[in-house]
């Protein structure tokens, strides 16, 4: 049994996030129905091995020509040297305007993929077929793509959406533990941004999905594609509304780019020490209550989270994370903004936060003054 969730709304053609098992192997077909002259996959090295040739073969018994590029896996490929790459390997290739990309990976794959297919020759089609509970809840859906720079993370970008996105549950049986549990902080996002019922559920009967298991991962895929959706399709560019699942993360980017994008902090444990710190610095602020920056510290850690900078094996200082704070897209004019709370399920944008105000809040949490 499949569940489709259609993404659309102004300003970009609709399209369907495909939600069951055995997709994989059944991909070609729904890809073949988008009738590209070429299907060519990127992919990183470790998913190529794992699941390239069910793709790869797929494709071909659906009688499209297709091809397979890697990369390193790892958010280092999310570069400037990657895309080159990888846009050099197309036109190598000899792929036109009517080819299409498919992306076959987790969250860095289809960032990475995504801004290859939306620059070649100014833009081609892609299909995300995701393989990381990431890249399922959160990344494929929406059209972000992005690399990261020094200076930054994905900082350098477009808006691309895919024609589909194929969210096959099986693939995530071969997931380490610390990436699913990763994938479950943007699913915990989801509850904290606009559903507290969910939040419930994540935390009780689902808790499950944090330790892999298949159901409680399927059931928390649709309804954080479902919110997802429902937000993308309202505000594909940010305008206002869709900065909300950017809950957690100008603390979290700010962290990924001090630790240089290492593996000390993954991008899920980053937004997931984010959301906790914007809750803790919300109710500081009076915003919302204490018991509420509580249970989300305890909902997070309970998944095995790190819910604290103390969890983090680095000092940072909180001069230099108000610095990448100033930096992130969201800011204007060199203000700071954050995504704040009212409650559990309740967020909202706060585009004017005073940078003392951080400062101290960062020293409290402990990065040096
Ligand atoms: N565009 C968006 O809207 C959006 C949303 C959220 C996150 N992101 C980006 O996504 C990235 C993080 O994505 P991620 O967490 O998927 O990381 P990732 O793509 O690096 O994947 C994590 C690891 O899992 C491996 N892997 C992937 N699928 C596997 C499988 N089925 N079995 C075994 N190993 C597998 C990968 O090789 C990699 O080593 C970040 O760069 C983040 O900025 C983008
Ligand atoms: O889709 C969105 O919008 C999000 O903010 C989802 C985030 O989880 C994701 O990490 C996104 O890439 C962050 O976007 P950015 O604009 O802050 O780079
Ligand atoms: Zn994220």
């Amino acid at each position: 049994m499949t569940t489709t969730i259609p993404v659309g709304g102004e300003g970009f053609a609709a399209y369907e996030v495909v939600v069951g098992r055995g997709l994989l192997k059944k991909a070609g077909a729904r890809v073949a129905a988008l009738k590209p002259t070429r299907a060519y996959i990127v992919s990183d090295e470790t998913v190529a091995a794992i699941h390239g040739e069910t793709v790869r073969g797929s494709l071909a018994s659906a009688g499209l020509a297709t091809g397979i590029v890697t990369v390193p896996a790892g958010e280092a490929s999310k570069s400037f040297e990657q895309l080159e790459a990888v846009l050099d390997r197309l036109l190598a290739e000899g792929l036109d305007r009517k080819s299409l990309v498919v992306a076959l990976g987790g969250g860095v794959v289809g960032d990475l993929a995504g801004l290859t297919a939306a620059l070649f020759m100014r833009g081609v089609d892609f299909v995300q077929i995701p393989t990381t509970l990431l890249a399922q809840v959160d990344s494929s859906v929406g059209g972000k793509t992005a690399i990261d720079t020094p200076r930054g993370k994905n900082l350098i970008g477009a808006f691309h959406q895919p024609r589909l996105v194929l969210a096959d549950i099986e693939a995530l049986a071969t997931l380490p533990i610390r990436q699913v549990r990763s994938g479950w902080a943007e699913v915990l996002k989801h509850g904290l941004i606009c559903d507290a019922a969910f939040f419930d559920w994540l935390g009780g009967e689902g808790a499950a999905g944090a330790e892999g298991d298949p159901d409680a991962l399927e059931r928390a895929v649709i309804r954080s594609v479902e919110i997802k959706a429902q937000i993308v399709g309202e505000d594909e560019k940010e305008a206002g509304r869709r900065a909300l699942l950017n809950l957690g993360h100008t603390f979290g980017h700010a962290l990924e780019a001090e630790l240089g994008f290492g593996d000390a902090l993954t991008h899920g444990e980053a937004v997931a020490l984010g959301c906790a710190m914007a809750f803790r610095f919300s109710a500081r602020q009076g915003l919302c209550s204490a018991a509420d920056a509580e249970k989300s510290e305890a909902g997070i850690k309970a998944a095995g989270l790190p819910t604290r900078l103390a969890d983090v094996d680095q000092i940072f200082s909180a001069e230099a994370l108000i610095g990448r704070m100033a930096g992130d897209k969201k800011a204007e004019g060199g203000r700071l903004t954050l995504i704040l709370a009212r409650a559990i399920g309740d967020v909202f944008t706060d585009k004017d936060v005073d940078a003392e105000v951080v400062r101290a809040f960062l020293i409290e949490e402990g990065a040096a003054a």
